[in-house]
């Protein structure tokens, strides 16, 4: 009788594990001629996740500010089977260039399926200096822009019932040294995002909502800002790029990437702070440390 049960509990079990992970399963084809923007696209992962967008067939408005690289960028994503690829260049310091890019979007495909939110304004890696003017100005281009293009593309997004994509960081979850302003503004797109998803969900719109949370990737930017002072390795940006679409697609809470080096340290937030906090000083070697800008 008791294996009885302990059958009927584990093919219970196996049942809803099966069933709710069967609605999990990507397939690149879900992206193809879905129309997106994605901003910060000029190198590093935004660049990398045009790139799986073009081979995936979808239209694509990318966006930054050096028109050169953005050519190049669009040039390949033609080259690798976009169903169109286009730029715009200029800088989300601007809220209404942030609009722009929505319009450019509006005109050149007549409506929006994928909104995602990659660029970061340049800051520095080292040591809080005081100055507040930066965190002011950090704050317009990483997080003002990125609700005033939420909210200009909303219209769109809630006839496609698509999807707005943030990227954030550890930085934006759990406090770490030398990223102070950058900090600060990561853990403000969790504040906007995360409440704005929840009144989604109660006033029935269907727009989803994801949360990337990123450990630390081997773009040539943060390689040149933090090697030698952080000990662990790099996660690859070709990877994290595809993770970050994948969560998109599939209307993900939040993302996780690498998985075991945001999600461990994540369950301990709370429950051990005070481990986390030594654990996480260990990986940081300020021997070698110079104060860099990025
Ligand atoms: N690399 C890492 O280790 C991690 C990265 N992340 C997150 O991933 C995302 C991408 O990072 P990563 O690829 O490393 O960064 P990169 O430095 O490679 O790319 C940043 C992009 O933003 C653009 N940009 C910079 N300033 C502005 C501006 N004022 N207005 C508009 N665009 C601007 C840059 O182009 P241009 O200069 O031409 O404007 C570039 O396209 C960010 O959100 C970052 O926070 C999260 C965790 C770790
Ligand atoms: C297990 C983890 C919790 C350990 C801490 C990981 C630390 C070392 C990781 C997590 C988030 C990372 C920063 C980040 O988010 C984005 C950028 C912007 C980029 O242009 C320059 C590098 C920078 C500052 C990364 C530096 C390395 C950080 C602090």
């Amino acid at each position: 009788m008791a294996l009885l049960k302990a059958l009927v509990v584990f093919t219970g079990i196996f049942l809803a594990v099966y069933f709710y992970s069967a609605g999990d399963v990507f397939e690149p084809a879900m992206l193809k001629g879905k129309r997106v923007i994605v901003t910060g696209a000029s190198s590093g992962i935004g660049e990398q996740m045009a790139y799986h967008l073009a081979k995936m067939g979808s239209h694509i408005l990318i966006t930054a500010r050096t028109e050169e690289k953005l050519k190049k960028v669009v040039a390949q994503c033609t080259h690798l089977g976009a169903a169109s690829a286009h730029y715009i260049a200029g800088s989300m310091d601007t809220m209404t260039f942030a609009k722009l890019v929505v319009h450019k979007a509006e005109n050149l495909f007549g409506g929006l399926d994928m909104l995602i939110l990659n660029h970061i304004g340049h800051t520095y890696f080292g040591y809080f200096d005081g100055n507040i003017d930066h965190v002011r100005d950090l704050l317009e281009i990483n997080v003002l822009s990125y609700a005033t293009m939420t909210v200009a593309a909303l219209p769109m997004l809630k006839k496609s019932n698509g999807n707005v994509v943030v990227v954030s960081s550890v930085a934006g979850k759990i406090g770490l040294p030398l990223t102070v302003p950058y900090s600060t503004t990561k853990f403000a797109l969790d504040g906007f995002f995360s409440s704005l998803r929840m009144e989604f969900i109660q006033q029935n719109i269907d727009v989803s909502i994801t949360l990337c949370i990123i450990s630390y990737i081997d773009t040539d930017s943060a390689l040149k800002t933090v090697s030698g002072v952080i000990q662990q390795p790099a996660a690859p940006k070709e990877e994290c790029a595809l993770e970050i679409i994948k969560g998109g697609a599939l209307r993900k809470r939040e993302v996780y990437y690498q998985y075991h080096a945001t999600k461990i340290p994540l369950l301990l937030r709370d429950w051990a702070p005070e481990l986390l906090q030594s654990l996480l000083l260990k990986n940081y070697n300020m021997d070698n440390f110079q104060r860099k800008e990025v």
